[in-house]
């Protein structure tokens, strides 16, 4: 996407074992380029949310394989990167989805090719996410249409998105967001409700960001607002994304999510997910009760970061001194509650059937 005219990817190559990633927890205020040379780094960057988001995980993830393997392209080298990646955040299967198409690439190639090898899948998996993200942005915004066709000319479609499923959560055009994007880009009229997303606040400091840039209309609203404006027919349909989705079509997605999906159930507004391929486990059909949820440090809840009136970033503590404070990332929104799956391949019922329709090969 263009950032102040420059086109941008969230990582990139830049060759002689760097890649370069935008450091995601210093927006919106700054923007700033990470680059990454080693296994280690890419492991943190993972870790400590420089990048997040389940399709630019596993970008990064095999770009981090191919790191390194520059320093170690042995068996042990090759298990020893996808072990360290694998073990930086639980819940996003697109980070195992990547790891294990990057081993299973490279265990068989003479060490000697594997970095190059590495490099190039990396490289692939980051295309692919973005030729999948656009096709998901074209199906989701023919959904955008029929609900703008069902308003008065003009009038704008209010979407409501929760957490960041925009291009800053993948390498391009985003998931949640892409039906949004191509939606504004073909003209139709919109606004989009965005979740600030407590403790990270990935939709007040990442999803604004991204829109303010492309210059879609927004307007950022407290976690719990969004039953009011359902109840006040200010919502008309929501997308959001995924970190992981089952067999079945049970969404894990970022805590909260649930929520805003029972709240569009009870007010009869449709309630989509924008699901790349990668980002769907096959392997899992309960989603409550198979999906790992990751619990991060307390202090995301406990404190904020944000700028001082003089500019300033500064960090302030929000809770009682010596209050216990619990920190579950995600949740699993049942797929009874999930109106549609728009897929790279289609719209389609969050059913095992659905999936299945879109996705033969996986019968
Ligand atoms: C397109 S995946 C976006 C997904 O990832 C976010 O989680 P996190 O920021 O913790 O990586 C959130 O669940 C988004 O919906």
């Amino acid at each position: 996407m263009r950032i102040d005219g420059a086109a941008y990817r969230t990582i990139w190559p830049e060759g002689d074992g760097v890649v370069a990633i935008i450091d995601q927890t210093r927006l919106p205020h700054d923007f700033a380029v990470v680059r990454l040379t080693g296994l280690e780094e890419a492991a943190h960057a993972i870790r400590a949310m420089l990048v997040r988001g389940a399709p630019l995980i596993g970008a990064a993830a095999a770009y981090g394989v191919a790191l390194a393997l520059r320093a170690d392209a042995s068996d042990r080298g090759l298990e020893r990167a996808c072990a360290t990646l694998l073990a930086t955040r639980p819940t996003a299967v697109n980070l195992r989805w990547a790891l294990e198409r990057m081993r299973g690439l490279l265990a068989p190639l003479p060490e000697a090719q594997r970095v190059g090898a590495a490099e190039a899948e990396a490289a692939a998996i980051a295309d692919e996410d973005v030729e999948i993200n656009r096709a998901i942005g074209l199906h989701g915004a023919a959904l955008i249409r029929a609900a703008a066709e069902r308003k008065a000319p003009g009038e704008p479609v209010n979407v409501l998105t929760h957490c960041n499923a925009g291009w800053l959560a993948t390498v391009d055009w985003g998931t949640a967001l892409a039906p949004v994007y191509a939606a504004f880009e073909q003209g139709i009229p919109l606004h989009v409700w965005v979740d600030e997303t407590r403790p990270r606040n990935q939709g007040a400091s990442l999803t604004a960001w991204e829109l303010k840039h492309h210059g879609v209309p927004h307007t950022v609203i407290a976690d719990n607002v969004g039953g009011h404006l359902m109840q006040h027919g200010k919502v008309d349909l929501c997308i959001v994304g995924t970190d992981r989705t089952t067999a079945t079509g049970d969404v894990c997605n970022k805590i909260g999510t649930y929520l805003k999906a029972l709240a569009a159930h009870d007010n009869g507004v449709p309630f989509y997910v924008g699901l790349p391929s990668p980002t769907i486990d096959w392997t899992i059909a309960d989603g409550v009760r198979e999906i790992p949820i990751e619990e991060r440090d307390g202090r995301e809840v406990s404190e904020l970061t944000g700028r001082t009136a003089d500019g300033r970033i500064e960090t302030v503590r929000v809770t009682p001194d010596g209050s216990p404070v619990a920190n579950y990332a995600f949740d699993v929104t049942p797929a009874r509650l999930v109106t549609g799956l728009i897929t790279e391949r289609g719209v389609c019922p969050a059913t095992r059937d659905g999936l299945l329709g879109l996705f033969p090969e996986r019968g």
